[in-house]
């Protein structure tokens, strides 16, 4: 099939457990839920998103003929060498794009896979490591996987519910937007109140990289 991408970039993991982490970011393009148009967010489900998911203009983006050509790609951002190869599943939402054929021709060339999702469309079952970040009045099915990435503050969110879900790791991001001192207070706070939680700030925006 062919997938369509924003964009694609070597960088470091800016959030979560593998923070810091050398890797190729692969931003697909669109997401079930918001349109990507600034008319549209009031209305969306998902309300914050600092991202732009819209076509496939970005450095590194197009449109690409099948799983083989992207991996390819994939690996000319990693450049030479085999160890530790390392490449994120974002957008958008990547679920709506990511296949068996994706994940064969990935890990045919020796990339351990991540994937940055929504969870409300079932997780690839080949992919290695699995984090979900759910959204206040959307369905997430997918309950488990390696770490649930909870943007705070969400009004909506049953916290003790999600408790309950099936994660080796809980996080608490604070949400970036207009009240970012506030929401990073309140994360702290959030994290401080629950051992369950760890804190983990977007380290990428604070060192301009992308
Ligand atoms: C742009 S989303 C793409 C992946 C997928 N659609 C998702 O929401 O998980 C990548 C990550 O950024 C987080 N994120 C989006 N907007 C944010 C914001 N304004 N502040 C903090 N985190 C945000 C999401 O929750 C998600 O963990
Ligand atoms: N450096 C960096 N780390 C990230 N972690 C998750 C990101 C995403 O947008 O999914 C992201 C991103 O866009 N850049
Ligand atoms: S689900 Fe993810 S990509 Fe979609 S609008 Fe929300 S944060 Fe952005
Ligand atoms: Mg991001």
């Amino acid at each position: 099939m062919t997938y369509s991408v924003k964009e694609m970039f070597l960088t470091l993991q800016g959030e979560g457990v593998n923070a810091g982490a050398r890797a190729v970011f692969v931003r697909f393009a669109g997401c079930n839920l918001w349109s990507g148009r600034e008319a549209d967010r009031a209305a969306a489900v998902c309300k914050f998103c600092d991202t732009d998911f819209v076509g496939t203009d970005g450095l590194g983006g197009g449109k690409f003929a099948d799983a083989d050509a992207l991996a390819d790609a994939v690996e000319g951002f990693w450049g030479e060498g085999s160890e530790r190869r390392f490449v994120v599943l974002t957008g958008g939402e990547p679920m709506l794009q990511v296949d068996d054929a994706l994940v064969e021709a990935l890990h045919t060339r020796g990339f351990r896979t991540a994937i940055e999702s929504n969870g409300t469309l079932p997780a690839h079952p080949g992919i290695d490591w699995v984090c979900i970040s759910p959204k206040a009045g959307s369905e997430v099915v997918q309950r488990s996987g390696d770490e649930l990435k909870l943007v705070w503050p969400q009004a909506g969110t049953d916290v003790a519910a999600l408790e309950q879900w099936d994660f080796a790791h809980f996080l608490v991001q604070p949400m970036d937007d207009a009240n970012a001192a506030a929401n990073v207070q309140a994360s702290v706070d959030f994290a401080m109140a629950r051992p369950k939680w760890r804190l983990t700030l977007q380290a990428h925006k604070s060192l301009g990289l992308r």
